[in-house]
């Protein structure tokens, strides 16, 4: 009975601070985005490696109203309260921060990319940095882990994470999501297997992993059902092997003075689908293209007479699918030999974008483009 009431009561008191803390985090954020840039661990343990957390913004540093509110600003909680709000991550590791940016991933660009692989590329070039921790929103998370996958010349273990509720809900999915992250980070297994996404206990390589649901926290999944592991409060367990390409043996690591790629734009099919929009993307300058074609990367006849036109071009252009998990078969419908046209292979179009971007820095050879979709 005694415990009972005193556990009642310890519980409402820490009810009671967290809802303090957060209002007085939430008054601060109001008045300005916190602007701290560096965290640096005061007692560092001789014996934990060494993990750099890198925060972007998104919604795991995102404040609300309340901790019921479905609307909240992403990107407000600097580094250092967000590593100061679990500081259970400083068992697994020692920890450093850096604040990156502050923004929500929908406003990732090209830019923002390159600096952060430059980064991480001289982060991860000290002997004694053992990995990183990336803090990211969640919409583009997967687009940013398979830029790194593909850039970052490093076999060091890192870790893309987020979290679909803002520090401020009740049952905020950040602070475990962080702890997972930086434990996956401090562990050797992690190390080799290019850029992992670990979210709601699961980890998924950069190529696999994608957000499936706009609101829960079970949203990142894997297209192919192709998971990598498990992570039970910073226990991993390993399920599969990663057999694609990435990071130093990519052969897209990007050198010191890379400061911009082509540009490539995704074009999404649908019934009644006129050629003019594909012709218009070359017309405006556009690298190359994918398009996100119905089934098996398939295209009304009018989309596809603009493609070969813009393949005679010379605007390379690859056929995703719209749908969420299978593999594109070449030469089915649409005779890519004579067209010209490359297949994502399983990369959904927003990866495959991505590919693409990296793959005609080197080539616009549409069979050795395909090789880069079979082995990426
Ligand atoms: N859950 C999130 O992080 C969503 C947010 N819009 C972002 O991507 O920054």
């Amino acid at each position: 009975m005694h415990y009972i009431k005193s556990h009642a009561q310890a519980a409402f008191m820490t009810a009671l601070s967290f809802a303090i803390v957060l209002s007085v985090v939430y008054v601060y954020a109001q008045d300005s985005v916190e602007s701290q840039t560096r965290y640096e661990q005061p007692d560092p343990k001789p014996d934990l490696p060494n993990i750099t957390i890198i925060a972007t913004g998104g919604t795991i540093a995102g404040v609300g109203e309340s901790n019921t509110s479905a609307t909240y600003q992403p990107g407000q909680l600097g580094i250092v309260t967000l590593i100061e709000a679990v500081p259970q991550i400083k068992n697994v590791a020692n920890i450093s921060g850096i604040q990156f940016s502050q923004i929500s991933s929908q406003n990732m660009t090209d830019d923002y990319l390159i600096k952060l692989t430059h980064q991480v590329n001289e982060l991860l070039s000290h002997s004694d940095i053992d990995g990183v921790v990336i803090t990211h929103g969640t919409d583009t998370l997967e687009e940013t882990a398979y830029f790194l996958n593909l850039a970052v010349d490093s076999d060091k273990p890192i870790i893309v994470v987020g979290s679909m509720r803002p520090a401020t809900s009740l049952s905020a999915d950040g602070p475990l999501n962080l702890y997972n992250a930086v434990a996956l980070a401090a562990n050797p297994q992690a190390k080799g297997k290019g850029v992992l996404v670990a979210m709601d206990d699961l980890v998924i390589a950069a190529r696999d992993v994608t957000k499936r649901n706009v609101h829960q926290t079970d949203t990142f999944q894997s297209a192919n059902d192709n998971y990598l592991g498990e992570i039970n409060y910073g226990d991993f367990r390993e399920l599969r092997i990663i057999s694609k390409k990435h990071t130093v043996n990519s052969g897209f690591t990007l050198s010191k003075d890379t400061n911009s790629l082509p540009r490539v734009a995704i074009i999404y099919a649908n019934q009644n689908m006129s050629g003019d929009i594909i012709r218009s993307a070359a017309d405006l300058g556009y690298d190359g293209l994918v398009i996100a074609g119905v089934g098996d990367g398939n295209m009304s006849e009018s989309a596809l007479d603009a493609v070969k036109d813009v393949i005679q071009e010379g605007v390379p252009v690859v056929r995703a699918s719209r749908i969420p998990s299978g593999f594109i078969k070449r030469n089915n419908e649409i005779n890519d030999d004579e067209i010209g046209t490359v297949t994502a292979d399983d990369l959904l179009p927003q990866k495959a974008r991505i590919l693409l971007k990296f793959a005609i820095t080197k080539t616009k050879n549409p069979k050795q483009l395909q090789e880069y979709f079979y082995n990426y």
